[in-house]
């Protein structure tokens, strides 16, 4: 008899799966900053990492199966064959090229484009019903081609899209103001990263507008350039290219948040990117981010924003002039 059949008798054979399975494509810098988070902060227990790189992915899976300990009672699976993912209910895309110094997120669309197209068919193929998100730049229009790749519903593809940027801003913001980031509230939406919009009426502490105490808040004219924070938003990931070559925390556990948000099944709002034709006038069909009802069903809804269409150019210090929104 074997030591496992002296130990435990069988009263039923256990089930496979645990509800929650998430997939995250691309083991590279955000990938396993993705996972890492998602493991850490118990969004799922049941984590599967795929990639085409194999003594690299073998390595990542071994690393972090050997902290499961520390874990909620984590599955960590790994394999460059996508049957290991089926029955995902989310499936986080963080494969392939990132930017190197001096390029932009756009330089990279034709690259990515073409990794989508080997990743997306296949895991729809095997989790027919998953949520896809999209993390590889430009996220905003690879979000778009994942859609077409996969056939699924508007609702269930979503790009990380400015959730990242508008926690940097509230970050700076709160850095500016002496107060913790979850109390500052603000919004950062459109395209992710350099045409970013960021609407400072809204911004507030405790539901006291910024505008409302100075007129000018986020315009040129401000004496106290406030608008200098948007702009630092915007050089965000530049600044810590150079400083680091890539960037990871940050969007790890935005991811996370989103991850939580949809598995959790939780409704909270998001400014992840959508389909937005048809909303703020938008005619094309085109992947935004808005403010978005996050669960498991992907997007149920996104919120009304009230968008004057005033539009100021800020000075971008690498890429030039950008019109910038703000209401
Ligand atoms: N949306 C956002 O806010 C952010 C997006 N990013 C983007 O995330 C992407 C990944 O960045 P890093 O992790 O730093 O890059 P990385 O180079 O560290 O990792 C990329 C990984 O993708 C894998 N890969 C390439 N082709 C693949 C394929 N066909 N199938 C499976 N895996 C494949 C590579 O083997 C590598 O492990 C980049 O496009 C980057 O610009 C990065 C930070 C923030
Ligand atoms: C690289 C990138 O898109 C970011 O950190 O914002």
């Amino acid at each position: 008899m074997e030591t496992k059949d002296a130990l435990l008798s069988l009263i039923s054979e256990p089930t496979e799966g645990s509800g929650n399975k998430v997939t995250v494509v691309g083991v590279g810098q955000v990938g396993m900053a993705c996972a890492f988070s998602i493991l850490s902060q118990g969004v799922s227990s049941d984590v599967v990492l795929v990639d085409v790189m194999e003594d690299k992915l073998k390595g990542e899976m071994m690393d972090l199966q050997h902290g499961a300990l520390f874990l909620k009672n984590a599955r960590i699976a790994a394999s460059t064959d996508y049957s290991v993912t089926a029955g995902s209910k989310l499936c986080i895309i963080t494969a392939g090229v990132r930017q190197k110094e001096g390029e932009s997120r756009l330089d990279l669309v034709q690259r990515n484009t073409d990794v989508l197209k080997h990743i997306v068919p296949k895991l729809v193929q095997y989790s027919p019903d998953t949520i896809i998100l999209v993390v590889s730049n430009p996220v905003d229009i690879l979000t778009y081609v994942a859609w077409k790749l996969s056939g699924l519903p508007k609702n269930r593809v979503i790009g990380s899209g400015t959730n990242l940027d508008t926690s940097r801003f509230r970050f700076l913001i709160s850095q500016k103001l002496g107060v913790s980031p979850s109390s500052v509230h603000g919004w950062i939406i459109g395209e992710h990263g350099d045409s970013s919009v960021a609407i400072w009426s809204g911004v507030n502490v405790a539901g006291v507008r910024l505008r409302e105490l100075n007129p000018s808040v986020g315009t040129s004219e401000d004496p106290e350039n406030w608008t200098d924070i948007h702009k630092q938003v915007i050089m965000s990931a530049y600044d810590v290219i150079k400083l680091k070559g890539y960037t990871s925390w940050a969007i790890g556990l935005s991811v996370a948040s989103l991850a939580s948000s949809i598995l959790r099944n939780s409704n909270n709002v998001h400014a992840v990117s959508t389909y937005v034709k048809g909303v703020h006038g938008i005619e094309q069909d085109v992947f935004l981010s808005v403010p978005a009802v996050l669960g498991l069903n992907g997007i149920s809804y996104i919120v009304k924003q009230e968008l004057n269409g005033r539009t100021e150019v800020l000075e971008h210090p690498e890429n030039g002039k950008l019109p910038v929104w703000w209401k």
